[in-house]
């Protein structure tokens, strides 16, 4: 069998009593996008943060592309592959469109020594920079000033910001959150453009999205999972029907 691009097994992490993940395993196979959806406070951004090493669990395992990294860095699993894309806008906004993306995209390089004089003068930063804003829908607005963007395309920069990484394993933080519809429709569209490139982990409260976008889906509640697999299989599971999707079982009997 194909080891999956992620393996969460029996992720735990308590603040004081309350167990906000509570033996949490999941698994995302290569190429996938993975949905985590679950209530206010069911443990998602908790989860998040674990597998980023933003937080420390205080017991599981955290296995990505085959290497345990649940006690390495930040940094260390940006090295490997992964990138997060937050919820809270961490743009420079005072900076170009693809200044931004080129910050990044010099951290990929080798850091920040020497960004100022030799990335904007790089070639191929700026081609790979690009080609991410291509990818992203933003390439006629590179030479503009981040906050002249409207908040959905300043969401779709954060999102070409983590790519610039050139991540296996992207993690997004609720991409929807403060989209209009139209917006909204766009950010879906560029998501599912980028499935087969990167695979993607990301929480979402808009459940309609989530089943048009996710292969697989897991379902927290109060720190526990309490539904995992193909999204087909969780959207017609019971708990997950009567909790999220408004319906009782025996609506539809
Ligand atoms: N640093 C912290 N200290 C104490 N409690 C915390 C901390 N971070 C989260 N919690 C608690 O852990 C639980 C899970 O929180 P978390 O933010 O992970 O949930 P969530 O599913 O992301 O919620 P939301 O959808 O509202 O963002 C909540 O009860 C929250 O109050």
């Amino acid at each position: 069998m194909t080891e999956p691009l992620l393996l969460v097994e029996c992720l735990h992490k308590s603040f004081g009593g309350l167990s906000a993940t509570d033996s949490v395993s999941l698994q995302v196979s290569h190429g996938s996008i993975h949905a985590i959806i679950g209530p206010n406070g069911a443990g998602k951004t908790t989860l998040l943060s674990q597998l980023f090493g933003q937080l420390r669990p205080d017991s599981g395992r955290i296995v990505f592309n085959g290497t345990d990294v649940t006690h390495a860095s930040t940094s260390a699993r940006v090295r490997l592959g992964m990138a997060r894309s937050f919820q809270i806008t961490s743009l420079c906004l005072n900076l170009s469109v693809l200044e931004n993306v080129l910050l990044a995209s010099q951290l990929r390089r080798g850091g920040w020594t020497g960004f100022w004089r030799r990335a904007t003068a790089s070639r191929d930063a700026v081609e790979q920079s690009e080609t991410v804003l291509a990818q992203i829908g933003l390439l006629e607005r590179r030479r503009d000033v981040v906050e002249q963007l409207s908040h959905g395309e300043q969401r779709q920069l954060e999102v070409a910001v983590a790519l610039a990484l050139d991540p296996l394993l992207l993690l997004l933080d609720e991409p929807l959150a403060g989209l209009g519809p139209d917006e909204a429709t766009k950010m879906i569209a560029l998501l599912k453009n980028l499935k087969g490139s990167v695979s993607m982990l990301l929480i979402e409260h808009d459940i309609e999205a989530v089943f048009s976008l996710a292969d697989g889906i897991t379902v927290l509640d109060f720190g526990r999972v309490i539904a995992s697999g193909p999204a087909d299989e969780i959207r017609g599971h019971p708990d997950v029907r009567k909790a999220y999707l408004g319906h009782e079982e025996d609506e539809h009997a």
